[in-house]
């Protein structure tokens, strides 16, 4: 493993993935400096994300990954203002979203719908399939603003039983009846029932058996293709996010520590925790197969390190790292990174 030492560093404070798309084109979620703090008792504060920016474009799937804790459920559930964002902007189609009050959100509600890990705890065992998924559709009006008729949501039932590869007679059943895979399938169709253009799903297979898993990420990418929607997709496993997503963010202690092509993070990761996550997979994601295992535990999000975040875990920790905390930077076209001294390819 070596160090980039020619690499030119520009500030690069919206940091996107997506080299591909044109400059013209408009972020579908352009998030700008987004922080979220718990106050805990005591005095004690929680950065949960520190201070994150990026955007995702029309169609992409942005993978999130980092381990335990680093903050990817709370910036997802921030990115849908399903919680409050302490500070920052979250443009979703030019318009920020973090001060809207419900009434003003409910309709960009439509266009936005997470799936969860859990599949079971998100489905009302005492109600029917087919009520559960008809709920938003008769409590939503129809794009031409008018109440949805009783025929016109049982065709959309049976259209999103199609889409997501469930018999019709799956409506008449309840959610005890069905399998994990099954179950998760019958979330996708309820966060697809309203048509939404962006989907956060939150580690969507990390609950099921090995065997599910492959099927519901295809799932997902099938339906990605089919509809246009745009994920964020977040999960632990890289070996799930090089098969769906076209980029990727890693996260650590609450801030993006490198953002960039699927290929280019999941193959050269620049940096040092990037490098080390990626060893732990096996073949065909290798880059890191190169790379020294990861120590040490991580920080408290409580007391975070001075310095670069990941200083206390990196094997190539340098003085500057103690003190000075590295801004995201562009090390090549949509491929970002935070740290002093990048890793280079060989
Ligand atoms: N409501 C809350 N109050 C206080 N702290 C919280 C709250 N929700 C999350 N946290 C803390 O914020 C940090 C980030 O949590 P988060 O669940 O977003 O991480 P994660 O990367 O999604 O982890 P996991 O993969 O385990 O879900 C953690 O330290 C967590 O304990």
């Amino acid at each position: 493993m070596t160090r980039r030492s020619d690499t030119a560093i520009t500030p690069d404070a919206s940091a996107s993935a997506s080299a591909s798309a044109s400059a013209s084109a408009r972020p579908l979620l352009d998030v700008r400096d987004v922080r979220k703090t718990y106050h805990l008792p005591r005095g004690q504060t929680l950065k949960a994300v520190d201070g994150i920016s990026l955007s995702v474009m029309p169609g992409e799937v942005l993978g999130l990954v980092g381990e335990s804790g680093c903050g990817k459920s709370t910036l997802g559930r921030c990115l849908l203002r399903l919680t409050d964002v302490s500070s920052g902007e979250i443009l979703f189609e030019g318009q920020d979203i973090t001060a809207l009050k419900e009434r003003a959100l409910r309709p960009l509600r439509q266009q936005m719908q997470m799936v969860f890990q859990d599949s079971y705890a998100s489905l009302n065992p005492r109600r029917r399939i087919g009520d559960l998924l008809a709920e938003p559709l008769r409590v939503h009006p129809d794009p031409d603003g008018r109440k949805r008729s009783r025929a016109t949501i049982t065709a959309r039932l049976h259209e999103l039983m199609d889409l997501v590869s469930l018999p019709v007679s799956a409506l008449e059943r309840y959610a005890h009846e069905f399998s994990g895979g099954q179950r998760q399938r019958i979330n996708i169709a309820r966060a697809l029932a309203l048509s939404p253009r962006l989907v956060v799903a939150d580690e969507p297979v990390s609950a099921l058996d090995v065997s599910v898993q492959a099927q519901i990420v295809n799932l997902f990418a099938d339906l990605q293709a089919r509809l246009g929607l745009t994920y964020v997709f977040i999960a632990h496993d890289l070996a799930v996010v090089r098969q769906i997503s076209t980029s990727v963010a890693v996260m650590y202690l609450g801030a993006v520590v490198e953002l960039g092509e699927t290929d280019a993070v999941l193959h050269s990761p620049a940096h040092p925790y990037s490098a080390a996550l990626t060893a732990a997979v096996p073949r065909p994601v290798v880059g890191a197969a190169r790379a020294a295992p990861l120590g040490g535990d991580i920080p408290s999000p409580v007391a975070r390190p001075a310095g670069c975040r990941f200083h206390t875990r990196c094997p190539f920790v340098q003085d500057r790292c103690r003190v000075e905390e590295p801004a995201l930077h562009v090390i090549e076209p949509g491929h970002s990174v935070a740290c002093h001294f990048p890793l280079a390819e060989g």
